[in-house]
């Protein structure tokens, strides 16, 4: 059964962000100037492990404050201002009931009559105190000791379709800014959950459904795969021409099979599928005139035998209170905006989400949380600039259950796979999200930039033994030419892709169909 919801907009008041102090912004300046090292950096010009994460663990103790909750924001505009001043949580009298797209969508497709109306509820303060974290028991200090400064920006329900489009992310700032706490938690309008434990999460959360199909959705299905034709028409156009240049009146033969093998490779599908479409292709056409339309027939089939057993729904098991999803990734690969658009699915599904600002790096990234939450009305766990990122997803863990959320999703600063120390940083949110519950994270998804090329094949290698990756996102596939490597990713790793992003919009992010995208690179009807 899909399920999806209204919410409404609240507005209540200011969030504040005040400058921080001399000390603590220089020290996370550096952490975030080693981030944004060149892609060429090696591990020999690193600091060592040890050193790294000496240094990583001051960081908390400095910047971490004490714990406030932040009030509900009023509508601001998606670039805020620096300060804004605070002011008692304001309760506007009514405001016209606000129907995301999404929702209508999930409404629709649940059959579900659209409210004409949902009344206004006031909001409430309700403190939020941190929790203490505890020590870790490797020598390595946490930053779990020490107490942290933790804002929930509780979010009350989804802007309106005027707000919904690209987050533009400020350019990277100095670290001078601090995320603000204020005062007052207010409860997202009431959505009804999903009967079972197991949930799917495709275009709408619904319950598992073992032995039955996803509904078919025909319509949307057709425009669908229409964008991702268009999003991957790059990639195929490519791979188009080239075969047609090795068929023109040529029969297939040995050297044919040869050069076809070739332009597989260099489309980045992976010499394992290469192999694979000139095996079956010999098979059945050697020695026989073949057109390029046959040729691209049986390329999809191929495509499509290798991306069927990874292209699987992403399952939330709901007993877990929260199901943590840890999201990780290269810099730039596009978890926040990974992370928004899956809220956004899950919020519309009836599930209390609650996101987790776990890149303490970068003030831009932390505010783009914010703007997510609040386009979702998911509650927002941030901390300051340079804090511990382990101790900050210690912290949401708890307040997510206290909260009593389905699911927490943790962003992560990104990080190029070749930077030990700041990959040792990962393995230490992993292993600090298992004290509270030793399955979690329940599901770490990695993200992957279509554009990347060859360089995603490692990525995932190293993000999946040290962070124990166990799900794959592919975004900007619209646009790009090399698609084909998602191909090549999932014949080597065998890890389930869930999803797709095809653009930087809220509805951008699509259940990933190993025939549609099968067909769609080989440049089939
Ligand atoms: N065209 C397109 N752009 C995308 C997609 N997903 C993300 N982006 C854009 O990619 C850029 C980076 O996205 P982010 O979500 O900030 O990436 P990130 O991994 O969180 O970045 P860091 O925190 O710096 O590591 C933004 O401009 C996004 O709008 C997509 O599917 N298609």
């Amino acid at each position: 059964m899909a399920l999806g919801f209204i919410k409404k907009i609240f507005s209540f008041g200011k969030k504040e962000v005040e400058e921080v102090s001399a000390e603590e912004p220089q020290v996370a300046a550096e952490a975030q100037e080693s981030l944004a090292a060149p892609a060429d950096d090696t591990v020999a010009s690193a600091p060592s492990v040890e050193e790294a994460v000496e240094e990583a663990a001051v960081l908390p103790a400095e910047a971490l404050g004490a714990i406030e909750v932040e009030s509900p924001v009023a509508d601001e505009p998606a670039t805020k201002p620096e300060t804004v001043a605070e002011s008692e949580p304001e309760i506007l009298p009514e405001i016209a009931p606000v129907v995301v797209e999404q929702v209508e969508a999930a409404a629709e497709a649940s059959g579900r009559a659209e409210p004409e109306h949902i009344p206004a509820f006031e909001p409430h303060a309700v403190p939020v105190e941190s929790a203490p974290v505890p020590e870790e028991p490797e020598p390595e200090p946490e930053a779990a000791d020490e107490p942290s400064g933790i804002a929930i920006d509780m979010i009350p329900g989804p802007m309106d379709d005027a707000d919904i489009g690209p987050v533009e992310i400020p350019a990277p700032e100095a670290p001078t800014a601090d995320i603000e706490p204020a005062g007052a938690v207010d409860t997202p309008a009431p959505v009804a959950k999903p009967s079972t434990n197991k949930v799917t999460v495709t275009r709408f959360v619904e319950d598992k459904k073992p032995d039955e199909p996803l509904p078919a959705e025909p319509a949307r299905r057709l425009s669908w795969f229409e964008r991702l034709r268009k999003g991957l028409s790059r990639s195929s156009q490519q791979l188009g021409d080239s075969i047609g240049g090795i068929f023109t009146k040529r029969k297939l033969d040995e050297d044919t099979l040869q050069d076809l093998e070739d332009v597989l490779i260099q489309a980045d599908l992976g010499m394992e599928t290469a192999i694979r479409v000139t095996d079956a292709l010999s098979a059945t056409r050697y020695g026989k005139d073949i057109s390029t339309d046959e040729v691209r027939t049986i390329m999809a089939t191929e495509i499509e035998k290798v991306l069927g057993p990874v292209a699987k729904p992403l399952e939330l098991d709901l007993s877990h209170k929260p199901h943590v999803i840890l999201v990780v990734g290269v810099n730039g690969t596009g978890k926040t905006t990974t992370i928004g658009k899956l809220a956004a699915k899950l919020t519309a599904g009836g599930l209390n989400v609650m996101l987790a600002a776990g890149d303490t790096f970068r003030a831009a990234a932390i505010e783009q949380l914010h703007i997510w939450g609040k386009r979702t009305g998911a509650p927002v766990v941030s901390s300051k600039l340079g804090a511990d990122a382990a101790g900050l997803a210690f912290d949401a863990w708890k307040q997510a259950k206290e909260a009593g959320s389905d699911v927490l999703i943790i962003d992560t600063a990104g990080r190029l796979q070749n930077r030990a120390e700041l990959m040792e940083e990962l393995a230490k949110i992993v292993r600090v999200l298992g004290k509270h519950d030793p399955d979690a994270p329940h599901t770490v998804l990695q993200t992957l930039d279509a554009t990347t090329g060859q360089n995603a094949l490692n990525q995932v290698e190293i993000f999946k033994n040290i962070a124990g990756v166990n799900g794959l996102v592919m975004t900007k596939l619209d646009g790009t030419a090399r698609g084909g490597i998602l191909v090549a990713i999932s014949a080597k790793h065998k890890l389930p892709v869930y999803f797709i992003g095809v653009g930087e919009q809220v509805d951008d992010l699509e259940p990933f169909a190993a025939k549609d995208f099968a067909k769609a690179i080989a440049g089939v009807a």
